[in-house]
């Protein structure tokens, strides 16, 4: 019989920490080998299940990132930039792959994972559903596709509890959409209108944000030319779509040489 696949999860309370857990408890080749919480939280010390509101599963919360990271075949880590920036480096010390879901990551932040992934496997996106990667791939032939009379505008909606705004995945459907047109993001990012913002340059590419509500996570990348639209949605309804995701992602991690990797890697797109 083949062995399990260690997996630890960050974030034990949070959304999708507790998503997670879940989703890694209904996956036959994998088996929970701890949770990690920040230090002084509730949590800690206790099982895990009963904090769950559920049965006792034999874990224990711990505030002990390097020792439940080391004892782990990979941990994914759906938590906060400066707390993944902390991960990285006890998985990186312990050669324990490494799945990032974290949003809001600086510049800085991505280069110093990167500088990481040298010593771990590390599989990092702003979006783990399957169907989001694929509106990913969409969105770069569509705009490839469509000249620069097609204005472009990626559009975003979550939940009221939402702290980093254009979301991770708006940013990943804006990069394809620069990369289909052969620019960078960078130089033609519109992300803040207000006011009297003076009509719209040709070649941007605009976000706009909502925040409402318990909205999963809502992304159109419209596509407007005078006279018609083309609309790609991406509509989310459970947050087992990025949990289930982040499995597959750490099956698939667990068995890669060091290196920055990411969904597309993952499910060959
Ligand atoms: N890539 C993807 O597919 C998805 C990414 N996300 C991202 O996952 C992250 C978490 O989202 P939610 O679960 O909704 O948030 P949440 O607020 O419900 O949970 C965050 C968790 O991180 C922990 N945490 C925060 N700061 C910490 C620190 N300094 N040290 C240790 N632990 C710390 C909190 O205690 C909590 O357990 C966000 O960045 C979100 O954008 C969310 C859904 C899907
Ligand atoms: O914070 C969330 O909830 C989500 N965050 C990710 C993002 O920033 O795109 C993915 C998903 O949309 C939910």
């Amino acid at each position: 019989m083949s062995q399990k696949t260690k997996i630890a999860i960050t974030g034990a309370s949070g959304r999708m920490g507790q998503m997670l857990i879940k989703s890694v408890l209904e996956t036959d080749s994998a088996e929970l080998s701890g949770v990690i919480e920040r230090a002084g939280h509730d949590w800690v010390g206790q099982d895990v299940g009963t904090a769950m509101g559920g049965k006792a599963l034999g874990v224990l919360v711990s505030e002990d990132t390097a020792q439940v990271i080391a004892a782990a075949d990979v941990v994914i880590d759906f938590t906060a930039p400066c707390a993944t920036l902390g991960f990285a480096k006890a998985a990186a010390d312990s050669g324990t792959a490494h799945v990032i879901g974290t949003t809001g990551l600086s510049d800085r932040d991505i280069a110093d994972l990167n500088a990481l992934a040298e010593r771990t496997a590390i599989v990092r996106a702003g979006n783990m559903s399957l169907g989001v990667n694929l509106l990913v791939q969409l969105t770069k032939k569509v705009a490839a596709a469509l000249g620069e009379d097609f204005d472009i505008e990626v559009v975003e909606a979550h939940h009221h509890h939402k702290v980093d705004a254009p979301s991770g995945t708006a940013l990943m459907l804006g990069e394809a959409a620069a990369e289909g047109r052969g620019v960078n993001l960078a130089d033609v990012s519109d992300r803040g209108r207000d006011g009297i913002t003076g009509a719209r340059k040709r070649g941007d590419i605009g976000f706009a944000v909502v925040r409402g509500g318990d909205i999963v996570g809502e992304h159109d990348v419209m596509f407007a030319a005078p006279g018609e639209r083309v609309v790609l949605r991406h509509i989310a309804t459970d947050r087992k779509v990025f949990s289930r995701g982040a499995i597959t992602a750490a099956l698939w991690a667990a068995k890669q040489k060091p290196g920055a990797y990411d969904m597309m890697d993952v499910l060959g797109l």
